[in-house]
């Protein structure tokens, strides 16, 4: 389970006040993907952030009585200095997994050669965003929090890959994605709110989501 109680959120841009969340309240229970549908701007990163403990609320709480991933395509953890190897077994043993396991998984998956014995810093946009997808699938959690779909790999081999294992996952995991597109929910969603001048309007189907969100 992973619930927002009372959660506040804004930025001050130094001449008003961008809400981001005002007072929001939700509960994301096992087993029921949640898709959220927000406009550019307003605020799916920061939510997400949140919900993966990587920006705190103003106010409120977010609760997790489960394993929440790190957000897909999330650089921050991964140092540009290192090896994919040294970082692959460095998460690896934050999340008190087997480095051998992370290692040889994120490898195979990422397809990226001999470039995975290379410093990170030294990778192209689209093999950094294979390395992260690669190890956010080579750990397991209870929620996948996904910001936008799948990362924006041309790379077909890749995509073949990484979405078979993705839905494999997803048979036991839940996911929470973040979109500006009704499309990309589809695929993963069962219930869906809307996000909208900081309130979250929730519904139990994507159809009544849409409806709202195409209203405006
Ligand atoms: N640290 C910050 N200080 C001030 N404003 C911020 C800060 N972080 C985000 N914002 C603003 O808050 C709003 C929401 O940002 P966020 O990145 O969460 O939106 P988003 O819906 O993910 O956007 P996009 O779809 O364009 O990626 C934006 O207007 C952004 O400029």
């Amino acid at each position: 389970m992973l619930e927002f109680e009372n959660v506040s959120k804004s930025f001050w841009t130094g001449k008003q006040r961008k809400v981001i969340l005002d007072q929001a309240s939700f509960r994301v229970e096992l087993g029921n993907s949640l898709g959220i549908l927000a406009e550019n701007g307003a605020g799916k990163t920061t939510i997400i952030n949140m919900m993966a403990g990587l920006e705190k609320p103003d106010e409120g709480t977010v609760r997790k009585s489960c394993r929440v991933s790190f957000p897909l395509g999330f650089m921050g953890g991964v140092v540009g200095k290192h090896t994919a190897r040294e970082n692959a077994r460095f998460i690896a043993r934050l999340y008190g997994l087997d480095p051998d396991y992370v290692e040889a998984f994120s490898r195979w998956l990422c397809g990226i050669e001999e470039y995975f014995d290379m410093p990170v810093g030294t990778f192209s946009s689209g093999m950094k965003q294979r390395f992260t997808f690669s190890l956010l699938l080579a750990m397991e959690f209870d929620i996948y929090l996904i910001d936008e779909g799948m990362p924006g790999t041309t790379d077909v081999e890749f995509n073949r890959k990484a979405g078979t294992v993705l839905r494999d996952r997803l048979k036991t995991a839940t996911v929470i994605v973040v979109s500006h597109q009704a499309g990309t929910l589809e695929k993963f969603c069962r219930s869906a709110a809307v996000l909208r001048h900081g309130r979250l309007h929730m519904f139990d189907t994507l159809e009544e989501a849409k409806r709202m969100y195409d209203y405006a």
